[in-house]
């Protein structure tokens, strides 16, 4: 079923809630009790969560094969195209397979050319949660491959980064990536999703539905503010306020929000509550914001002092005699500055590296086994 020109006029009235749609795959049901869990956080959020089954496209001869629970499909309404119109944000849930999507999810990718050819998933956001065989077999590659369906559709992808501390832990054997949340189904199957697994899915759709219902918080304020800037302008009755709202969502106000995780101490920041920027900065996420400012800060110090940060300037470019304090400068100089020498000098002669014998020396060299 292929979506053209669809009629873009409910977009006229924009919500100040979220509206999410869940939409999964699952052949043995470790997606499907993750995404249990994602609707869950979803909903806590007061969000519209719409849950959706990816439809299978195996014959029953081959599904009887593979062992597949096919009761799963009938829990919710298959997903089609249109559904997505209505949506600000989609969180996928499929299993890994090869390290990417199931077949059954790009088929249901191949329906939404229309939607495609029209916009009409541009400015809305997106997320996966996934399941995979092993626990280094497909987690972040099946994320990193479905990226192009999102970019080419114009939809953001909201990773959940280090946002809970559960992310960090390693035992037991448990998915999650800062892509999002995922289980190790074992080669077999017989794992299923840990304890850890299912709160980082919840967190997952907690943290996307917020994060989109910032946006739509702030959509609605920016698109209030444009109308009543406007109202004095006495719109003609019967003309809908519509017309002052962008094709495009615009982007947040400045300052009116900032997104942030869990802190160690387990209280919930919750995404899209405005946080003062000095408590943004104590956010620890398992990194410490500060140190790496600090970092950075005391890495730039000295070429600060030096005059070498000017913009465009490179480290290579600073001459001794340009970084010298007044009195050094005074000081006769024993030997002319590098850049005086640079021009002045032939370059030396490139001398041939010697041949390599190492495991690349095969293919050219590549450096690698130096
Ligand atoms: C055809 C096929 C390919 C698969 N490829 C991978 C893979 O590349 N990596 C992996 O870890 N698991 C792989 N698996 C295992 C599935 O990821 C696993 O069955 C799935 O995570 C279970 O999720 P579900 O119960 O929701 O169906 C594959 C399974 C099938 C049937």
């Amino acid at each position: 079923m292929i979506e053209t020109n669809f009629d873009r006029s409910h977009l006229c009235c924009w919500s100040t809630k979220a509206v999410i749609a869940v939409a999964f795959y699952s052949t043995y049901g470790h997606i499907d009790a993750l995404a249990a869990e994602v609707i869950k956080g979803a909903e806590s959020t007061g969000a519209i969560v719409k849950p959706y089954v990816i439809q299978e496209t195996l014959p029953q001869e081959v599904l009887t094969k593979m062992y597949a629970n096919t009761s799963l499909q009938s829990k919710y309404p298959a997903i089609k195209p249109e559904d997505l119109k209505e949506i600000d944000g989609l969180i996928l849930g499929a299993p890994t397979r090869y390290g990417r999507l199931p077949s059954q999810v790009d088929a249901f990718f191949d329906h939404t050319g229309g939607l495609w050819a029209a916009g009409g998933l541009v400015g809305k956001f997106a997320t996966l949660f996934t399941s995979a065989a092993g626990q280094h077999s497909g987690h972040e590659s099946t994320a990193l491959t479905t990226f192009p369906f999102f970019a080419h559709h114009g939809m953001s992808y909201v990773p959940i980064g280090y946002s809970n501390p559960l992310l960090g832990e390693i035992e037991p054997v448990q998915g999650g990536s800062p892509y999002g949340a995922s289980t190790v189904a074992g080669a077999d199957g017989s794992l299923q999703p840990t304890a850890t697994d299912l709160k980082i899915a919840e967190h997952q759709g907690k943290y996307f539905a917020n994060f989109v219902g910032t946006f739509v918080k702030g959509r609605q304020a920016a698109t209030s503010a444009s109308t009543s800037a406007s109202a004095p302008a006495a719109v003609p009755a019967g003309t809908s306020s519509a017309k002052a709202v962008p094709d495009l969502a615009p982007p947040l106000p400045v300052g009116t929000t900032t997104l942030t995780g869990t802190s160690k101490s387990g209280s919930e920041k919750i995404a899209g509550e405005p946080v003062p920027a000095a408590e943004t900065e104590k956010e620890t996420n398992g990194y410490s914001v500060n140190d790496a400012t600090e970092k950075s800060t005391a890495d730039a110090a000295p070429a600060q002092a030096s005059g070498a940060s000017t913009p465009g300037t490179t480290k290579a470019t600073a001459t001794p005699a340009e970084k010298a304090t007044p009195t050094e400068k005074a000081a006769p100089a024993p030997t002319p500055a590098p850049a005086a020498t640079t021009a002045s000098v032939p370059a030396k002669k490139a001398e041939p590296k010697p041949k390599k014998k190492g495991f690349f020396s095969c293919c050219g060299d590549s450096g690698i086994d130096k």
